[in-house]
């Protein structure tokens, strides 16, 4: 028989989700089922679905990763293909914006409240206008594969960055060459990463840096599901990245234009290392119910 449950879409920067909670972790769906809610045509859409669970709810693989006994709520996140993915920097924001709407958990402004995540546990914290999020450590993986992609005129050397989840980042020569790039199939990696990648195509504003934060765009092709109006983490990889290639002097702070919006990258020591911090909307735009 077919059972209903009540969902919650929300985006961030356009990035966006169906959310839906499951406190006791009693209703994970199939891949087929995933997969069928985030099509555009068939299902509600979306780039992705999160579930959230009670971290003393879950299976003991992923119950591992939450070490903070704090972390109270667990964000379950699957790409539109219905594949699991570590940490979705757009959809940790939505995700607390959800748990506070829906009374699932409160949080006073500035305050901060730990999500656990495949990644590990995640501090995101109420801003006036949004939230910010501390990714944590991040780490240069994956090499630098060469990256094809359609329109784009020669194969470029990427750069591999995991910040929680894998991206290769690419710098292309200008708007023009950014906006030609056809990103209606995968980029081409080669080598190619084992656990595939997220791929973000980056260029720098003019001038770079203005009152001392660095200012780029990108667009990003997503593991799991394809081109989307924005990535968190990829923007977090793509500021990353330029700082980079500028060297020393670049800032710790960027501005990250996407096609869905404007996201804030900070870079900040901690004590066990320098951690990265996303910071930017979340919106909850309407709720309905799904037969699954
Ligand atoms: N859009 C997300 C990233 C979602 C996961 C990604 N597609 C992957 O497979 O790693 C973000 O905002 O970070």
């Amino acid at each position: 028989m077919a059972a209903s449950i009540r969902f919650t879409k929300g985006h961030g920067t356009g990035n966006d989700f169906v959310l839906y909670a499951d406190p006791e972790g009693e209703h994970g769906l199939s891949v087929e089922q995933l997969a069928a809610i985030a099509d555009r045509r068939f299902g509600v859409g979306a780039d992705g679905v999160i579930r959230a669970v009670r971290s003393a709810h879950l299976p003991d693989g992923d119950a591992a990763l939450v070490e903070d006994p704090d972390a109270e709520w667990f964000m379950d996140y699957v790409n539109s293909d219905g594949s699991v993915s570590e940490m979705c920097g757009n959809g940790i924001r939505v995700f607390v914006k959800y748990l506070l709407e829906t009374g699932l958990a409160e949080l006073a402004p500035c305050q901060s409240i730990p999500i656990g995540t495949r990644a590990g546990v995640r501090d995101v914290q109420r801003l006036a206008d949004g939230f910010a999020a501390d990714l944590g450590r991040w780490r240069l993986d994956g090499g630098e594969p060469l990256v094809r992609a359609r329109e784009l005129p020669v194969a470029r050397p990427g750069l591999g960055i995991n910040v929680g989840n894998p991206h290769v980042v690419v710098a292309v020569a200008s708007d023009d060459e950014l906006d030609g790039i056809d990103l209606s199939r995968a980029p081409e990696l080669e080598p190619a990463p084992p656990a595939g990648a997220n791929v973000e195509f980056v260029v720098p504003r003019d001038p770079l840096v203005v009152d001392g934060i660095g200012r780029i765009r990108m667009r990003v092709h997503e593991r799991g599901s394809g081109e989307t109006l924005s990535c968190g983490t990829g923007a977090v990889a793509a500021a990353l990245a330029v700082r980079h290639w500028a060297g020393p002097s670049a800032p710790d702070e960027w501005r990250v234009e996407v096609p869905g919006g404007v996201l804030g990258v900070r870079m900040f020591a901690a004590e066990d290392g320098e951690h990265v911090a996303l910071s930017g909307p979340a919106e909850l735009v309407f709720e309905g119910e799904l037969r699954v």
